[in-house]
């Protein structure tokens, strides 16, 4: 089954400069078509800007797009907003909390939300937090007093919660230390094998989509310029690695990307 099709997806963003200004309009996405199979995992790999976290929020229900077919978990978007919403994790760097409050709380809350038993609901947390590496006192800290890569973990529990069979992750381990990294990867993977979970990940990381995904889109300026597996890729590209692929294939670096990424 497909759990993710797009097909001709297209996104513009216009905003203006200033009150006066002229008015400036961005192609985001530029009639993108992909599918991702029920438990499959799949990374898009791009530079800042080509796109990735625009296609991901509007899978994720929280922008429409302007053109195209969108069917998500068997559901057509727009129109099957409510279901889809119940039954996907999302992970992104912008993730929202309640800063004061503690990991617990934050946590509890979002449980409440879907309707889940909180007893149940914490010691799910406690147990996947535990799997990610967070040492178990640190759960009722304020979220404010907890580094980013901390924040991510908590952020990857609560996605997880309510057993999503569909995980939207947007850079799920951009800033996070190699440790960390490596577990959250790890996470990912057993996630997969135990329950089947369909992936969908972005990243800058070319090792993580080698590692993670069964097939890799390359995505520039919001078209999908090629996918396959990673081999395929480099195969095609007559490439010794996945960065030389993306670059013979899409004509565009990955510099400004690699140089931001801290670990
Ligand atoms: N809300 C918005 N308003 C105006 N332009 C936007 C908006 N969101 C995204 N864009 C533009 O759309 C394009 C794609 O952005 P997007 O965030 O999807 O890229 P990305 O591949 O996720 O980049 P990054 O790796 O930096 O997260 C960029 O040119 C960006 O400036």
């Amino acid at each position: 089954m497909r759990t993710i099709e797009v097909d001709d997806l297209k996104k513009t963003f216009s905003s203006r400069q200033g009150w006066f200004g002229a008015r400036k309009t961005e192609r985001a996405l530029d009639g993108v078509s992909f599918y991702v199979d029920e438990g499959e995992t799949y990374a898009l790999l791009g530079p800042n800007g080509s796109g990735k976290s625009t296609l991901i929020r509007i899978l994720a229900t929280l922008l429409l797009p302007d053109g195209g077919r969108v069917r998500v978990l068997g559901r057509p978007l727009p129109g099957g907003e409510a279901e889809v919403r119940r039954r996907i994790g999302r992970v992104s760097v912008d993730a929202a909390f309640y800063k004061k409050l503690s990991a617990r709380e934050n946590l509890l809350y979002a449980a409440q939300l879907y309707g889940l038993e909180p007893a149940a609901a914490e010691k799910k947390a406690r147990g996947i937090l535990e799997r990610l590496g967070l040492e178990p006192r640190r759960f009722h800290d304020p979220l404010e007093e907890m580094s980013r890569g901390m924040q991510q973990k908590i952020a990857i529990a609560r996605a997880l919660l309510h057993d999503p069979p569909l995980l939207l992750l947007d850079e799920p381990t951009t800033g996070l230390d190699p440790a960390s990294k490596r577990e959250v990867q790890r996470f990912l993977e057993e996630l997969r094998a135990e329950r089947g979970t369909t992936i969908l990940l972005t990243t800058h990381d070319m090792a993580e989509a080698e590692r993670l995904a069964a097939r890799i889109g390359f995505l520039a300026r919001g078209r999908l310029v090629a996918e396959g597996s990673a081999d395929e890729l480099k195969r095609r590209a007559d490439a010794a690695d996945l960065e030389e692929a993306f670059i013979r294939l899409t004509g565009e670096g990955f510099a400004p990307a690699a140089a931001e990424e801290v670990v």
